[in-house]
């Protein structure tokens, strides 16, 4: 039977200590199965919030205040003239990418600043002269962000769609994957008319998207669907990790935005990207199995099993440099994201770690 295309509004606790409601995790674990989206409720049902309401009207404005700097200074601290990927990026950074399963291709015309954690990115993000402020705001709402991811990771757990890779308690997998979690954030403008994003599956675990207006749309059944556009509710989605290592429990699914704004406005959104911690290896199935790019990256366990080890941070980084052109280019002649790896140790001023061990 074809999976069957809903996308619920789930509500789930914003402090680990409370219960997650039994119909809210069937309606989670029914959701990954199908195609990997949802709502999230902002309001968490306990009187809280996954995130602050006043917090999301702030980092709304810090991406405003970021756009509104002069095409120079934004340009002054473009992705292209940095080794780490911090900072503005305009569609003519991006690598041609489309996985639209006919082969529509739209051209992706949306530009952005590129935010991470320290973890991935030290010293520190870029933004344009004079915006510092705005910079401090969306790394606030980043760290919001990252604890509503591990909220929702904990419930992938909870409801069972880790078990095949032998994770089943939300306590163990906090601390072992999610204790100090790599994590990017990108706030994206799109045109009024025709504004794009082409159609592609996300590369990592989880994606927490702050929609700014309709638009999202995703490839279920062999057609195109919306996402609802719900004030108070993240989007949230998975990526092609999680996919590979929840041997397809949670699925990564290809999406796409395309906008148009009969009021003429630009359309904002504020994606974030949670990975796990830095320098932790995930289990994956090798070949196929695992998905082309995760698995294509993983190191053969060893064990006889045909499973891979993909090591998180090398994989993310790999995912970069298919993104980003100059990082492509700065990658070419074969060291990809290893040489990548080292160039960020050696910009932030650190020893090169984790990624090296042949
Ligand atoms: O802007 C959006 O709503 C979604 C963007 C997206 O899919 C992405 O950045 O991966
Ligand atoms: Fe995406």
């Amino acid at each position: 039977m074809a999976p069957s295309f809903h996308i619920p509004l789930i509500t789930l606790p914003s402090r680990a200590g409370d219960a997650i409601a039994p119909d809210q995790l069937d309606l989670l674990r029914q959701a990954c199965l199908d195609h990997g989206f949802f709502l999230l409720n902002n309001a968490d049902g306990h009187g809280g919030f996954q995130i602050a309401p006043e917090q999301i009207g702030r980092v709304w404005a810090a991406a405003a205040d970021l756009f509104d700097a002069p095409l120079e200074a934004k340009r002054a601290v473009s992705v292209a003239s940095s080794a780490n990927n911090r900072g503005y990026f305009s569609s003519a950074d991006h690598a041609e990418y489309n996985k639209d399963p006919a082969g529509v291709r739209i051209k992706d015309n949306k530009e952005g600043f590129f935010f991470g954690s320290d973890n991935l990115i030290s010293p520190g993000n870029r933004v344009p002269a004079g915006k510092a402020a705005a910079g401090v705001e969306v790394e606030a709402y980043m760290a919001a962000g990252r604890a509503a991811c591990v909220t929702v990771m904990r419930a992938i757990v909870a409801a069972g769609l880790l078990a095949a890779a032998g994770e089943t308690c939300p306590d163990a997998f906090e601390s072992r994957y999610l204790s100090d979690p790599v994590y990017m954030a990108k706030c994206l403008k799109y045109p009024p008319s025709n504004g794009n994003t082409d159609a592609h599956t996300d590369y990592g675990c989880i994606t927490l998207l702050l929609p700014g207006d309709s638009g999202l749309e995703v490839h279920v059944g062999g057609a195109w669907h919306p996402v609802p556009f719900a004030p108070g509710a993240f989007v949230i989605n998975f990526g092609d990790l999680l996919a590979a290592w929840s041997r397809g429990a949670v699925r990564s699914t290809i999406h796409r935005v395309i906008y148009n704004s009969a009021a003429g406005a630009p359309r904002y959104s504020v994606p974030l990207f949670l990975h796990p911690n830095r320098g932790t290896a995930v289990r994956t199935p090798g070949g196929a199995a695992a998905g082309g790019s995760v698995g294509g990256f993983g190191r053969p366990a060893g064990d006889g099993s045909g499973d891979v080890e993909v090591d998180t941070y090398s994989y993310v980084l790999s995912r970069f440099d298919a993104t980003y052109k100059h990082r492509a280019a700065a990658t070419a002649g074969g060291a990809g994201a290893e040489a990548a790896a080292a160039a960020m140790e050696a910009e932030a001023g650190t020893a090169a770690a984790t990624t090296a061990t042949a």
